[in-house]
């Protein structure tokens, strides 16, 4: 017999479960069906190499509106890795060496110049769509942009290597509008953009905040159930999910990632702005590695170009005997992160000294519940698909990283998109005559 709820929602990432809070605390039944034997989704924080590390998202900040909400009404503890002692970066084959502040001092003119129309296409990162002519720029990708700018070698290396590192995937792949975006949200300025993506993280691991948002949802969350199709109308849709059950709901809020979506059997089928981005895939496809190595060594931060299969290291945890660097890639099959050897290798292009004990990483592009990291949009995808992507299809809700405004495919981005479905779908179900509010 098929059972009945009000809201089932499909995934229990940050997306999934901030919907999930907010219509069970509006007293309506939700059902979370979520495929992993976990929640969280891209948030993962997991013991290996002897500390509690960040497998996906891990950096917030206090300019991210909706995740500092959060922070600040679960009284999470905030902290960041060490202050870089050193800096490494190439000029050609050649490794430079100096300190972090003569690195950004090295970048600062190409960044500048890339986003110094930053507020003029995008005056308001809520709305990103608001002046229409960014349809224009919409059709550059980062590269062709870079290039533009004639930097010397030294300079384009490290441009490159810095947008590796916040767009995890080849440059000429990634929208240039995507960068417009971060700094927009970040008022305008490039170095609080790089501050609010990379720096600070949650005492207690990404893992604090989703335990705390999933006990305060106390909704029926069912692990290890993929939901495999839907058929909806107008008014309702049954979902059929794990071994063949169903389940039958007046709205569903789909929160997978934007990669996968077209693999749901969705009947009658999705929209093609909703199909055909995911069809299209994202610009980025990169890899994070977590990397163990002998100490003791200064911390330090490292950038060598997006051509590398690392692009940027740099040290998260640190004592006397070892250290534990994080590093990234633009592309997921150059480098396997649990392949020690090949990540010796990366590590070679700037300096040889450094002994790995242990490696470690999750194929994300590989992983069938993700097949993306975080997202970056293709040329054009912002302009041609996101207004779609953000509208419901009748019953069907959509939440998600990858469909946000201010702060897209960020942790704060999950939960801005969980508070606009949540609000849409309690507006719709009570305004319903037939629909009557579990209260
Ligand atoms: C390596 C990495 C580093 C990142 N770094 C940062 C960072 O430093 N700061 C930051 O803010 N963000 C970062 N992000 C991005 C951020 O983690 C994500 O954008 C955000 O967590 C996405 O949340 P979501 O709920 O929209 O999607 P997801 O977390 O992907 O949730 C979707 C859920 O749906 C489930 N699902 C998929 N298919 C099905 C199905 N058929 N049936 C049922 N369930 C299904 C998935 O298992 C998943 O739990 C990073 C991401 C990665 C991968």
């Amino acid at each position: 017999m098929t059972e009945t709820t009000d809201v089932v929602v499909v995934g229990a990432g940050v997306a999934g479960l901030i919907t999930a809070r907010e219509l069970t605390r509006k007293g309506l039944n939700v059902v979370v069906l979520e495929a992993r034997d976990r929640i969280g989704g891209r948030t993962w924080t997991d013991h290996r190499l002897g500390h509690d590390l960040e497998i996906g998202g891990t950096w917030l900040h206090w300019t991210q509106p909706h995740v500092w909400a959060e922070v600040t009404r679960y009284g999470l503890d905030v902290t960041r890795g060490p202050r870089s002692e050193e800096t490494f970066w190439l000029a050609g084959d050649e490794v430079r060496h100096g300190t972090l502040e003569d690195f950004m001092e090295l970048i600062d003119p190409g960044m500048t110049r890339l986003l110094e129309d930053t507020m003029k296409w995008i005056p308001r990162p809520d709305q990103p769509l608001k002046v229409r002519e960014i349809a224009e720029v919409d059709q550059f990708n980062l590269q062709e942009m870079l290039d533009e700018l004639d930097l010397s070698v030294d300079e384009r290396n490290a441009n490159e290597a810095a947008w590796v590192g916040h767009f995890n995937g080849p440059l000429d792949k990634c929208a240039y509008t995507n960068a417009l975006r971060w700094t927009a949200a970040a008022a305008g300025s490039w170095h609080l953009m790089h501050e609010a993506s990379a720096i600070f993280r949650l005492a207690n691991g990404t893992r604090s905040l989703v335990n705390a948002i999933a006990q305060d949802a106390g909704a029926d969350i069912r692990l290890g159930s993929p939901v495999r199709s839907i058929e909806h109308d107008a008014d309702s849709a049954e979902i059929t999910y794990g071994a063949g059950e169903t389940i039958r709901a007046a709205r569903v809020v789909i929160t997978v990632p934007m990669n996968t979506l077209h693999q749901l059997d969705i009947t009658p089928a999705l929209p093609e702005g909703k199909i055909r981005p995911s069809l299209e895939k994202t610009g980025s496809r990169g890899v994070k590695a977590w990397i163990r190595v002998r100490g003791p060594i200064k911390p330090f931060f490292a950038y060598s170009t997006q051509h590398h299969p690392l692009s940027v290291v740099r040290t998260e945890y640190i004592n006397d005997t070892e250290a534990v660097l994080v590093a990234f890639g633009a592309d997921s099959t150059r480098l396997d992160v649990n392949d020690i050897d090949a990540v010796r290798e990366a590590l070679k292009v700037w300096r040889d000294d450094l002994e790995v004990l242990e490696t470690t990483g999750h194929d994300w592009m590989a992983d069938e519940y993700s097949q993306e990291t975080w997202l970056i949009q293709q040329p054009r995808q912002l302009t041609q698909y996101l207004e779609a992507q953000q509208q419901n299809t009748g019953a069907l809700h959509f939440a998600s990283a990858d469909y946000a405004n201010v702060w897209p495919c960020f942790i704060d981005g999950a939960i801005e998109s969980g508070f606009n479905a949540a609000r849409e779908i309690y507006a719709a179900i009570t305004a319903s005559a037939q629909l009557t509010p579990a209260t």
